[in-house]
């Protein structure tokens, strides 16, 4: 998952869309970057790190200009390295630069076309890289000296027909302004406000409300699938659909684990969706054992809390924070290579012991994934004392790749593939382990906006939105993009781009 955000302001936007990234860091900690756009120039800084880390002062005075994007990235393609940090840079048609949430699934086709027929090289293995040039390439088709809104349009209709997979996309045009737009079945999540000021009025794009609301940006609404926004430099708001086929179909993972719990994406309170996870939650397991013996529920920091607290009220029981977070520690699913993930549960999460002493627990995540953080909580409450440990997740079990923009590419890393719940129980060592069922997933989401017929749910059941994923793709994926073959290509690599401020 990544975070995207743009702005055009009547005013300087370097620090607006450093500020953007610091709020959307949660959705990717591997490398960072802005572009911004300054009399018909670019200026760009992106590297590896976190937001704090990669931008100092000296980089921060260089991002001149009142219009610009930025991004963070936790990778689905190619690597970590240096080179494939975005947003990336193209110098033809007009200077182009873009930065993009999710994964394209026909990328090395894609890749092949482009070398074979449109004569453009791409120089990096990110399938962003990829889906800059197909809309660069169908914008210079047009063969217009000047671009205007009514080209974007077509250029990005034509991205809809080569493109497959997850988009949600910030590009800027030099000396035009900045453009949104997401896949057809809107996928990842992407929303556009608007902030008055005495000159005139300001935009905001980004993956997530939260980054427009720090901002004093108001929500005007999300992208919808297929469209495109564009906001050109002296403010001028154009819309477009631009899909021939519109078929909105979320990703239903933001709601469990990736979004924060303060954004509003496809019209849904993520916190709302959350609480009605943990009155789901609670109801089941009345269900299956009216006369439990839970004493006390506790929450796994930092995604669970909001489903915990409602399905502790659900079964009258307490609520209590058994688990201190070190607030130095980010998210570790997201982080690369399992060794440091494994590191990072134990560094990032500490008990309190009197919390679990002779006590029946019950401990609650948002998710069980490759089972990193469940198998180390379970030893530390037993470690504490607990006498029964027992473990809820508030998403059913994982048990399928997910190939639109979640790093979780091999099937075999997925603790729950090709284990029924009771062999996933034992795996994991707890003396119960309940999960979400599907369809009261579905529902706490879908309670927030009726009017979303479907979401993308195939890591639970194997139903792939965009019905055009094989086995075949997903065995090339496995390969390609387990742990193991990652590791292997972790190279730094030097960037050709934009001169890049060092
Ligand atoms: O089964 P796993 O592979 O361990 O993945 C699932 C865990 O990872 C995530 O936590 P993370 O530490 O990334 O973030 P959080 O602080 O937002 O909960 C998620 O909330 C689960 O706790
Ligand atoms: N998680 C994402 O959205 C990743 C974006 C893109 N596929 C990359 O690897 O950089
Ligand atoms: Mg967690």
């Amino acid at each position: 998952m990544c975070g995207i955000a743009g702005i055009v302001s009547s005013d300087e936007v370097n620090q607006e869309l450093y500020e953007a990234l610091t709020v959307l860091q949660h959705r990717g900690q591997d490398a960072a970057g802005i572009v911004t756009c300054e009399n018909d120039r670019f200026n760009l800084r992106k590297d590896s790190g976190l937001v704090r880390d990669v931008f100092h002062t000296r980089h921060m005075l260089n991002l001149r200009g009142k219009m610009g994007i930025s991004h963070v990235r936790y990778p689905t393609a190619g690597c970590t390295n240096t080179a494939e940090a975005q947003p990336f840079y193209v110098n033809s048609p007009y200077g182009i630069s873009l930065a993009h949430n999710g994964n394209l699934t026909n990328a090395e086709e894609l890749k092949e076309a482009l070398f074979a027929q449109d004569q453009r090289h791409i120089n990096t293995d990110s399938d962003s890289e990829v889906l800059l040039n197909v809309f660069a390439h169908e914008l210079q088709e047009l063969r217009k000296l000047r671009v205007g809104a009514e080209d974007v349009f077509r250029a990005v209709a034509a991205v809809h027909q080569r493109c497959r997979g997850a988009y949600s996309v910030v590009a800027m045009i030099t000396g035009f302004g900045i453009i949104g737009f997401r896949d057809p079945y809107g996928i990842r999540p992407l929303v556009f406000g608007e902030r008055k000021t005495a000159h005139g009025t300001d935009y905001m794009i980004a993956s997530e409300s939260v980054a427009l609301d720090v901002l004093g940006f108001k929500l005007i609404r999300d992208v919808q699938p297929g469209e495109a926004v564009i906001i050109e430099k002296n403010g001028r708001l154009h819309r477009r659909q631009c899909a021939e086929k519109v078929l909105y179909s979320p990703c239903i993972f933001e709601f469990v684990y990736f979004a924060r719990p303060d954004s509003i994406i496809d019209n849904i309170s993520v916190y709302k969706a959350r609480l009605r996870m943990g009155d789901k939650l609670a109801e089941k397991i009345l269900r299956l054992r009216p006369d439990h013996d839970i004493d006390v529920v506790i929450p796994i920091p930092d995604t669970s809390r909001t489903a915990a607290l409602q399905l502790a009220n659900g079964l009258g029981v307490k609520y209590r924070e058994g688990f201190i977070k070190n607030r130095y520690i980010g998210r570790t699913f997201i982080m690369p290579g399992q060794q440091l993930r494994k590191k990072s549960v134990r560094q990032k999460l500490n008990a309190i012991d009197l919390e679990f002493k002779d006590k029946n627990v019950l401990l609650v995540d948002d998710s069980i994934v490759r089972g990193t953080t469940s198998t180390q909580i379970i030893q530390m409450a037993r470690d504490a004392g607990a006498r029964n440990v027992y473990f809820a997740s508030a998403s059913p079990p994982v048990r399928y790749p997910n190939v639109y923009g979640i790093d979780m590419p091999a099937a075999h890393e997925l603790i729950a593939h090709g284990r029924s719940e009771q062999d996933v129980q034992e795996e994991l060592g707890a003396d119960w382990l309940i999960y979400q069922d599907l369809i009261d997933l579905i529902e706490a989401v879908q309670k927030g906006n009726p009017s979303i017929g479907r979401f993308d749910t195939s890591c639970f059941n194997n139903d792939y939105v965009t019905g055009d994923i094989n086995q075949d793709y997903l065995d090339r994926l496995s390969k390609h993009r387990n742990d193991q073959s990652k590791a292997r290509r972790m190279v730094e690599g030097s960037i050709i781009d934009l001169h890049n401020a060092g």
